[in-house]
C-alpha cells in the first residue's frame, strides 16, 4: 500500500491524549499504596471472628483476638488486637503479619514499621518487643527493638526503622511482633494501625511503591539502596509520561450502595481517622491511598487529574432520588473546594492547606459518575447529570464536565460537551473499529476514551473469557484502534487502557497493562503499545492515506515540532508481512530512521514465568522522500526520522 502524506498538519495533539485510569482493583491496597501491612488496623471487620484476623497469625502459643476496643482508637478505628500471653511460656510470644500475598525484603532498605498500643491495665513490668522481617521458616533478616511501659494505658504510637542486613531469596515473609513469653506470663497488650513502609516514591510519607513509580531516578537519601531496591524492576508508570490520570474510578467510585461509595473527606487526614471501605473489588478498601495521595501523586508524575465525582448511583443499582441529591452535590463541591478552593475563604480548601499544599492543585476535568449505561442508571442519569451539572457549573464555571452514559442516550440536558466512552472487546473488534470516530460530527462535542482494553479472543463470551495477560494480539489490536484515537484527536481529547494495575493471583480483572506481586513489576505487551504511542505523541497530526475501513493495517503520522521529527505508527494485525511505501512531501527527509517494533506469535504475552518474552526491538532502517517499511505479521511499529 502507498501512504501519502500531507505537510500541512490538520490539528495539534491534545496535551490530554495517552493517559491512565486507575481505581483499586487490588492495585492500590497491595499494589501502588506502598503499604506493606494487610489488615492493618481491622477496619470494617467483625470482632471476634477468624475473618478478622485475616493476615495474622500467632507466634509461639500466643493468645491474639479482635476486640472492640474501649477506649478505641480512633472512632475510625474501632478495632484493635488483643495479645494475651498464656502463662508457661519462655521465649519469644506474639504474632506476625502475612503481607499482600507476601513480603518483599532486600537488604540496606530501611523499613518504617510503626504502631499504636496499650495495656488495658497498668503493671509494673515495662516489655522490650521486637520487631522483625523475618522468613516464613523463621529466618530473621532484620528487627528493631523498643519497650512497651506497663503504665501506657491510653494509646501511643511506636516509630521503628528496620534495616535488614540480608535480602530474602523470596516473599514468603512476615512482620514479627514478639515479647518475652516468661516475663509478660498472663499479660495483655493491645495494639492497632500497624504499618510497614519500604522508601516510597520521592520519600513521601504514606506514599506509592517505587517500583509501580517508576522511581530509582529520583535523589534522595537512599540512593544506592533505593536503585538497588529498583534496579530489577523499576519502570512503569512514569516511564508511560502519562498526561492525565483519571480516578478514584470505575466502579470503585461508585461503591455497592450509597453508604460504602467513595467518601472523600473520609480519605484525607491522619491515618488513625480512616475508616476504609468496602470496596466494589471484593475487599475492605484501606483509603490510605486517599485523596491528597492521589493528587500529589498527579503533581510528581506531571499528570491532569481527571477527578470522578460519585453520582447519586451504586452498583446495587440503587439511584438517589432527586430530592435527595443535595447533600451530595454539597459532597461534590466540598470535594472541588478541598482540591482547588481558596483556604482563606473556605474550610476544605483550608484542610488542604493544612496537610501541607495551600496552593490549588491543578483540576480542569470532573467526571460525574461512572459508566451511567449500566443497570437502571440510564434512567436516573438525566436528573442525576442535570443536577450534578448545574449546581457544579454554576459553582466552578471554569472545569469540564464529562458525562457517562452513552452519548445522547437518554438525551441529557444540559447536552454534555464530553463524553466517557468505554469499550472491552476482542482484538478484531479494535482493529475493525479503528475508523469509529472519523464519522461523528465535529460539533464542539469532544471525547474521553476513558477505558478500553482487548480482554478476549472468544466474541461469543468476552466476559467469561479473559486474557489472563495482554498478549501480541490483544496489543497489535489496541494499536490498531489507537492510531484511530490519534487520527481523530481532534475531537478525541483522552484515552486510556483498563485496568491500569492487578495483582497477579489476588486479583478480581484481567487482563490489566501490568500485574505486580510483592516482589516485581510485569509489564505486559500492550503496557509497550501504550507506551510507544504515550512517548511518541507527537505535537500535530498529519493526513495522510486512510487505512482500508475495517482492515488488518493502520497507521498514523504526527509531526513532532522538536527536532523536525515524523513518527509514523503502523499496527499490522495481519498474519502476513504488509509493504507500506511512504510518501513524504518535505524537502529534505533523513536516509536513515529507527524503527521501534513490538511483534510475536498473537498468544504470546509477558507473565510471571516469562516476563520479557516479548519486548519492542529498535533497530535502524532506510528512510527518504519515498521508503518502504515492510511491516512484520503481527506487529506494532514506531517509525521516527526527521523531515523538514
Ligand atoms: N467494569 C470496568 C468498568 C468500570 O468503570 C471499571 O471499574 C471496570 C474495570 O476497569
Amino acid at each position: 500500500v502507498t501512504v501519502t502524506v500531507e505537510s500541512t498538519p490538520h490539528h495539534p495533539i491534545p496535551s490530554t491524549l495517552w493517559g491512565l485510569m486507575f481505581e483499586d482493583i487490588s492495585s492500590g491496597d497491595g499494589g501502588l499504596y506502598a503499604e506493606l501491612l494487610k489488615n492493618r488496623a481491622f477496619q470494617k471487620v467483625t470482632p471476634g471472628t477468624s475473618a478478622a484476623l485475616s493476615n495474622w497469625a500467632a507466634i509461639n502459643g500466643a493468645s491474639i483476638s479482635v476486640i472492640a476496643d474501649t477506649p478505641a482508637l480512633s472512632s475510625a478505628l474501632p478495632n484493635s488486637l488483643s495479645l494475651v500471653i498464656p502463662s508457661g511460656k519462655t521465649g519469644p510470644v506474639g504474632f506476625s503479619n502475612s503481607g499482600f500475598s507476601g513480603i518483599k525484603v532486600t537488604a540496606g532498605t530501611p523499613y518504617k514499621a510503626s504502631f499504636f498500643y496499650r495495656v488495658p491495665s497498668a503493671r509494673s513490668l515495662n516489655s522490650p518487643i521486637t520487631v522483625s522481617l523475618q522468613s516464613t521458616s523463621g529466618q530473621v533478616f532484620g528487627s528493631a527493638t523498643t519497650t512497651l511501659s506497663g503504665s501506657q494505658t491510653s494509646w501511643t504510637k511506636v516509630e521503628l526503622t528496620i534495616t535488614p542486613s540480608s535480602s530474602a531469596s523470596n516473599t514468603n515473609n512476615v512482620l514479627a511482633f514478639t515479647v518475652d513469653g516468661a516475663s509478660n506470663s498472663g499479660l495483655t497488650y493491645n495494639f492497632n494501625m500497624f504499618s510497614l513502609f519500604p522508601p516510597t516514591f520521592k520519600g513521601r510519607a504514606n506514599g506509592m511503591r517505587p517500583d509501580l513509580a517508576q522511581a530509582c531516578r529520583v535523589a534522595n537519601s537512599f540512593s544506592q539502596v533505593y536503585d538497588h531496591l529498583c534496579g530489577n524492576f523499576f519502570k512503569a508508570l512514569a516511564d508511560l509520561k502519562p498526561s492525565f490520570w483519571r480516578f478514584p474510578g470505575g466502579n470503585n467510585l461508585e461503591g455497592d450502595t450509597t453508604e460504602t461509595r467513595w467518601i472523600w473527606n473520609e480519605t484525607i487526614g491522619p491515618l488513625e481517622t480512616r475508616p476504609g471501605r468496602p470496596g466494589t473489588w471484593g475487599y475492605i478498601n484501606t483509603d490510605g491511598l486517599g485523596l491528597y495521595e492521589y493528587l500529589l501523586w498527579c503533581e510528581d508524575l506531571d499528570m491532569e487529574p481527571i477527578l470522578g465525582v460519585w453520582a447519586g448511583y451504586g452498583l446495587s443499582h440503587t439511584s438517589v432520588p432527586e430530592n435527595q441529591l443535595g447533600p451530595y452535590i454539597q459532597e461534590a463541591i466540598d470535594l472541588i473546594n478541598f482540591v482547588i478552593g481558596d483556604p482563606a475563604k473556605n474550610s476544605f480548601a483550608a484542610r488542604r492547606a493544612a496537610l501541607g499544599h495551600p496552593a490549588p492543585f491543578r483540576l480542569q476535568y470532573v467526571e460525574i459518575g461512572n459508566e451511567d449505561f449500566v443497570g437502571s442508571a440510564p434512567s436516573t442519569y438525566p436528573y442525576r447529570w442535570r443536577n450534578f451539572y448545574n449546581t457544579l457549573t454554576a459553582t466552578f464555571p471554569h472545569l469540564k464536565y464529562i458525562a457517562t452514559s452513552h452519548q445522547n442516550n437518554p438525551v441529557l440536558s444540559p447536552n454534555p460537551k464530553f463524553w466517557d466512552n468505554h469499550v472491552y472487546q476482542t482484538p478484531n473488534w479494535f482493529y475493525q473499529n479503528a475508523h469509529q470516530y472519523d464519522s461523528y460530527p465535529r460539533d464542539g462535542t469532544q471525547f474521553f476514551e476513558g477505558e478500553y482494553a482487548a480482554i478476549s479472543v472468544v466474541p461469543s463470551d468476552i466476559w467469561n473469557n479473559r486474557l489472563p495477560y495482554p498478549n501480541i494480539a490483544s496489543a497489535v489490536g489496541e494499536a490498531a484502534y489507537m492510531t484511530g484515537l490519534e487520527r481523530n484527536s481532534d475531537i478525541v481529547f483522552a484515552a486510556a487502557y483498563a485496568p491500569l494495575i492487578g495483582h497477579t493471583t489476588d486479583n478480581q480483572w484481567t487482563p490489566n497493562l501490568l500485574a505486580h506481586d510483592a516482589d516485581t513489576v510485569y509489564f505486559s505487551t500492550s503496557y509497550y503499545v501504550q507506551k510507544m504511542f504515550s512517548v511518541n505523541a507527537g505535537d500535530s497530526y498529519l493526513p495522510s492515506t486512510l487505512p482500508t475501513k475495517g482492515g488488518t493495517l493502520h497507521w498514523s503520522v504526527v509531526r513532532k515540532n522538536s527536532g523536525n521529527q515524523i513518527i509514523i505508527k503502523i499496527a499490522n494485525n495481519a498474519v502476513n508481512v504488509e509493504s507500506l511505501t511512504f510518501d513524504l512531501p518535505f524537502n529534505t527527509v533523513s536516509s536513515t530512521g529507527t524503527a521501534e517494533v513490538l511483534t510475536g506469535a498473537a498468544a504470546a504475552a509477558n507473565n510471571p514465568s516469562n516476563p520479557n518474552a516479548v519486548r519492542p526491538v529498535t533497530s535502524t532502517i532506510s528512510t527518504g522522500k519515498s521508503f518502504t517499511y515492510n511491516a512484520p505479521a503481527l506487529s506494532f511499529t514506531v517509525i521516527i526520522l526527521t523531515a523538514y
